[in-house]
């Protein structure tokens, strides 16, 4: 049998104040049993209060679980609060969101996805991308049976999350040219449909960088539509290859090497610059891009140093050995590394 399964979500609610719809929402889809809402210690008095009020006044039964550190521990905590009526919802930023889609996934129950902010294109995907010292990147799970993006919440959430998430969107014009790199090099599976609708998400945003701005609505119901797509992309791929290439390793790289990373997008939007200038491609048009959208462009604005970057563009092959990029099995020398990351203004 040669048969494809591909996860969507239902239902997904984008629009002002839809938090206070979420046990309406959860009622109509009939996981009103009992509901665990997951979120993180900041997302509690912006979002999951609210969330938790809207589910006891249509009298569903609340258990409330705050996600204070990600890791495959916090995710074997949140499962044994999970009984077989359960319906997860994860209200907060990606990692609360990662946690909530790896734990129902291990319980086989339900999970609604509730970001409140637009950083990254996990909203959706049916992918949790938990580090863990062996693999570190993205483990399968599923998608969210609904979305609920209260985009006032998100317009409101600080403007560098927003940023972020531009910026991991433009990371998938690299992460098309690797894996079709790997296709031309290793016949690896290639995914056209997959691999348009992830261009198409990177282009929304570097076609519409004016219209990206704080506090605007529009901004970021156009950011999260364009999360949501991406996200349909690894669906489709059934892996994160549409969206995750060299640029994302380099950001792994950084995760492993700093104490206190940088958010995901930004590393991954410097990682972009860096990979598209390998390709021989305009790089300065990615700068630019992330630049107009507010993103980080160097090791200055990331708040690292020269050589954190030397440091992780040298380790980033050893990341995802299974998946090829423009690093290639060796990766890149140290002198190479200087000069790509000097040439780029990544580091001065
Ligand atoms: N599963 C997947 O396919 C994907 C997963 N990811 C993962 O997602 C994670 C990155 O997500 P991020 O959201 O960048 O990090 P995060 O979850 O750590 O959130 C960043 C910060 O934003 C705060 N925050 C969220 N909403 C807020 C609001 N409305 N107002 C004020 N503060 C708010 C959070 O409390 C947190 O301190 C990484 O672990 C990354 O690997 C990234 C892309 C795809
Ligand atoms: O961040 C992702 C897509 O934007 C997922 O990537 P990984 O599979 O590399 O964790
Ligand atoms: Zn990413």
């Amino acid at each position: 049998m040669n048969t494809r399964k591909i996860q969507m979500p239902r239902e997904v609610y984008i629009g002002p104040d839809v938090i206070y719809e979420t046990g309406e929402i959860c009622k109509d889809l009939h996981l009103d049993n009992k509901v665990l809402v997951l979120t993180g210690p900041n997302t509690y008095d912006i979002a999951a209060k609210h969330v938790i009020e809207s589910l006891e006044d249509k009298d569903i039964e609340v258990d409330v679980k705050i996600v204070e550190k990600v890791s495959y521990d916090s995710v074997d905590e949140v499962s044994e609060m999970i009984a077989p009526n359960t319906t997860v919802l994860g209200v907060g930023g990606g990692k609360v969101i990662d946690v909530a889609k790896l734990a129902s996934f291990d319980k086989n129950v339900f999970f609604v996805s509730m970001p409140t902010t637009a950083s990254h294109d996990g909203i959706v995907s049916p992918l949790a991308s938990i580090k863990n010292p062996k693999t570190a990147t993205s483990a399968k799970a599923h998608a969210p049976i609904a979305v609920i993006a209260d985009s006032k919440i998100i317009a409101n959430s600080p403007f560098r999350l927003l940023s972020a998430g531009c910026a991991d969107l433009i990371s998938n014009f690299t992460a098309i040219k690797d894996w079709q790199l790997a296709h031309r090099l290793k016949n690896e599976p290639y995914s056209e449909s997959a691999a348009s609708l992830s261009i198409m998400s990177a282009k929304m945003i570097t076609d519409n960088v004016d219209s990206i701005k704080p506090g605007l609505e529009e901004s970021a119901r156009l950011v999260v539509k364009t999360l949501f797509s991406s996200g349909m992309a690894i669906s489709i791929a059934g892996s994160s290859r549409p969206a995750s290439g060299s640029e994302h390793t380099f950001s792994h790289a950084l995760d492993k090497i700093l104490d206190k990373p940088c958010l995901h997008g930004e590393q991954c939007g410097v990682g972009t610059i860096l990979m598209m200038y390998l390709y021989g491609g305009d790089w300065k048009f990615i700068r630019n891009s992330l630049k107009a959208v507010g993103a980080p462009t160097s090791a200055k604005e990331l708040g690292i140093s020269d050589e954190n970057v030397i440091d992780a563009l040298t380790m980033a092959h050893t990341i995802r050995p299974e998946r090829y990029t423009i690093l290639g099995d060796n990766g890149i020398s140290e002198d190479a590394a200087y000069e790509l990351a000097l040439k780029t203004g990544v580091i001065k």
